[in-house]
């Protein structure tokens, strides 16, 4: 759907409504539970709690652990258990069984996997990556620059929108580039394929993180022949929060792949006790200690409701809904200045809008005092994130009627909305 502003003029609430009604994937949002009252649009952070996940997760406390005890290892799966969810969450991202295998923190994952591609890469010294990315990316690869930098440093390059591009730092010398997928601020997406085939001419390895991808746009990782990724799964996968990260490795990397921390759920027989570490096979030797098993019974449950999904469905309803609030901003807002900073072409856009707003920080908790909840991220963009399985069109008509009269009424103006202490 493309609606032009004109469009977005004569929209009402009872024509969102009647989208609604249409929507093939409406039926997914009683398989969440949502407070009444509250517009989510912050699904790109924190996913919505699925209706019966407290109750998989009960029986997984009362039955496999209360009662099953340590028996649980092998009689309930567990120690199969981030593999086993891997598999399930392979066809999501474009990848294979045996591929995919939960892990710790997205952060904690990607250390592990820039490490294997660095040293996958022998002789070539420089890791190049993307000054907005998620802080913690950034972080992590100055830990990997530490670890792996001996007598010859190991550079980090830093592409920007302002320059350099990554034409301009690929070389024979670049080891891996590590990017985002899909932007935290802006929404941007990047062309995965076109991206890994470019990287990859110049000899390097590609890791993909597909933190704001998984569940909110396809990706086809093997499609596309990229190397490694990583991504969350609290986001548009519903894991709930601290849900166990995922590493993919493409297979045919898996056996040269050294994770850089080797845990004894990596090793080849865990339960030998050997003396020396010795890698698993395949992906399981990216799994480092014991998995955080009732995360893993969140997730499982929530996967469930993935397996039904049809992706493209998920891409074709995220883009009508972000169009629809685009239109909507545009028609509404703009007296108040308010800028889309989100790709308006769709195939360069995720699941999520960006508003660039005066005091935004101030208005975005005075829509949260409405029942809109969306985020803030310094230093001046609001963030609207579109879960497809349950955003309604007539949610993305009462957001942007509630940020209208915010801005008319001006209440954002009020101390009480002002920026103190820690924020989300
Ligand atoms: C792109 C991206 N990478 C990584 C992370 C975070 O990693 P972790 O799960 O370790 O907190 C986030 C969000 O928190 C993110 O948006
Ligand atoms: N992981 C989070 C957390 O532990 C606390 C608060 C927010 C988050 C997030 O996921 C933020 C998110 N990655 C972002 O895109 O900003």
């Amino acid at each position: 759907m493309n609606t032009p502003t004109s469009v977005a003029h004569s929209l009402d609430r009872a024509t969102c409504t009647a989208l609604d009604a249409a929507d093939a994937l409406a039926p997914f949002r009683d398989r969440f539970v949502l407070p009444a009252g509250v517009v989510y649009l912050d699904g790109n952070s924190l996913g919505a709690l699925p209706g019966h996940t407290a109750a998989h997760v009960q029986r997984v406390i009362t039955e496999e652990w209360g009662t099953g005890l340590i028996r649980s290892w092998n009689d309930a799966g567990w120690f199969a258990k981030p593999v086993a969810l891997g598999d399930r969450i392979a066809p999501l991202i474009g990848a294979a069984p045996g591929e995919v295998v939960l892990g710790d923190s997205t952060s904690a994952s990607l250390f592990q996997a820039a490490v294997a591609a660095v040293r996958m890469r022998p002789g070539r010294r420089v890791v190049v990556s993307e000054r907005g990315s998620f802080p913690t990316d950034l972080y992590m690869l100055e830990a990997v620059q530490e670890l792996l930098g001996g007598d010859e440093p190991l550079e980090r390059r830093l592409i920007h929108d302002e320059g350099p591009s990554l034409e301009d730092v690929l070389g024979d010398d670049v080891a891996v580039v590590v990017l985002t997928h899909v932007d935290y601020r802006t929404g941007r997406m990047r062309d995965l394929a076109e991206v890994t085939r470019q990287v990859q001419a110049s000899g390097a390895l590609m890791l993909w993180d597909l933190c704001h991808s998984a569940g909110a746009v396809p990706v086809d990782l093997n499609g596309a022949g990229a190397d490694l990724a990583i991504g969350c799964t609290y986001k548009y996968l519903n894991g709930g929060p601290g849900a166990p990260s995922f590493i993919w490795v493409a297979e045919r990397h898996q056996s040269a792949a050294k994770p850089a921390l080797t845990g004894w759920h990596g090793h080849a027989r865990p339960f030998d006790f050997e003396f020396g570490y010795a890698p698993a096979d395949g992906i399981t030797r990216f799994r480092v200690g014991t998995p955080q098993l009732l995360s893993m019974a969140a997730l499982e449950a929530s996967l469930e409701i993935w397996e039904e999904v049809d992706l493209e469905a998920v891409r074709e309803k995220s883009l009508r809904l972000t169009e629809l609030f685009i239109s909507l901003v545009d028609a509404r807002l703009a007296p108040w200045g308010v800028e889309v900073v989100t790709p308006r072409q769709s195939a360069l856009r995720g699941s999520q809008v960006a508003l660039r707003v005066e005091d935004g920080f101030a208005v975005m908790q005075a829509l949260i005092e409405r029942g809109v909840i969306g985020d803030f991220r310094a230093p001046d963009l609001m963030r609207f994130g579109f879960a497809p399985l349950y955003v309604s069109h007539a949610d993305v008509w009462d957001a942007v009627a509630a940020l209208e009269e915010i801005l008319s009424t001006e209440v954002w103006r009020e101390p009480r909305f002002a920026r103190r202490g820690a924020v989300t």
